[in-house]
């Protein structure tokens, strides 16, 4: 059961950093949650960023089920994108929603275990949850901790992380509510129809069918995983949606329930 002292663990996609609206809207219903004493934990992606950062820096690209193959020569670039700039952007827009933030990442305070996932993708981040001190310190001051999906080996080589995978490890780690936001309403049919509800054999049939596929594959078996480890539903949904939001302060369902 959720009460005031689940943790909520948002995350966000990049897409959010192109609309200010929509982060206005988001950082404004997170600080408002913080300052009504909800605990809440933002962990953030900015593929977009990294997208742009790396084609202006002559770099090409790619990705492989959703995951960005990150070559070592890569990972200045990809670091500054989501560590620097998507992390203090965000930072910026939720003090200026009224929230006392903390910008940090994966890689800080031994979060988490961070080791290389497979070597194919490079510095491509596997992660596991080590020691959630840090993060339930900064929670217990009423502050918004905003984590990148940046991590560390323990040699202290920098790993991109995705960003759905980062979110639910710290969910783990502060045993938290996990809504993954994104573009998108929730998961959609072949239709571009709302699915309300998923379960692991649904999502299994519609990834072999192809509707589901990219980014919300990741996000949705990111998704799966916390909610059977967990034993309770994860929510994909939309940060877009102002309606969304303000029902998602009040506690209540929205977009799509993965299902444990
Ligand atoms: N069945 C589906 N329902 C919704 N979105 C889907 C689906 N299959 C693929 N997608 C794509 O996944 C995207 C969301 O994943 P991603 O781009 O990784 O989001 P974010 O950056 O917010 O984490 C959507 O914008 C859409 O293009
Ligand atoms: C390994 C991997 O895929 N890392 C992602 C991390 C950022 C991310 O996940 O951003 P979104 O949430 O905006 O998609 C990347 O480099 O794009």
């Amino acid at each position: 059961m959720s009460t005031n002292d689940t943790v909520l663990v948002l995350k966000v996609g990049g897409a959010l950093m192109q609309s200010p609206e929509g982060m206005q809207g988001l950082m404004k219903t997170a600080a408002d949650m913080v300052n009504a004493g909800r605990k809440v934990v933002l962990v953030h992606g900015g593929g977009y960023l990294v997208d742009e950062q790396l084609q202006a820096n002559g770099m090409v690209s790619e990705k492989v089920d959703g995951l960005r193959v990150s070559p070592k020569e890569h990972m200045p670039v990809v670091v500054g994108a989501l560590a620097g700039t998507s992390n203090k952007v965000l930072q910026g827009a939720a003090t200026a929603a009224g929230a006392t933030v903390v910008g940090l990442s994966l890689a800080d305070g031994n979060l988490v275990d961070a080791t290389i996932k497979d070597p194919r993708l490079g510095m491509v981040g596997q992660v596991a949850p080590k020691d959630g001190t840090y993060l339930k310190f900064i929670l217990s001051q009423g502050w918004l901790p905003i984590v990148s999906s940046i991590a560390m080996t323990t040699d202290g080589e920098l790993l991109n992380v995705n960003a759905d995978d980062a979110a639910t490890v710290l969910a783990k780690l502060v045993h938290g509510q996990l809504i993954l936001l994104s573009d998108v309403p929730g998961v959609l049919d072949g239709k571009g129809e709302l699915l309300r509800s998923l379960n692991r054999a649904q999502i299994a049939e519609l990834v072999a069918q192809g509707v589901i596929a990219k980014g919300m594959k990741v996000k949705v078996e990111a998704a799966l995983e916390v909610a059977e480890q967990m034993g309770q539903p994860v929510q994909v949904a939309s940060w877009r949606d102002a309606a969304q939001l303000a029902a998602l302060a009040r506690g209540e369902h929205i977009g799509t329930q993965i299902q444990p």
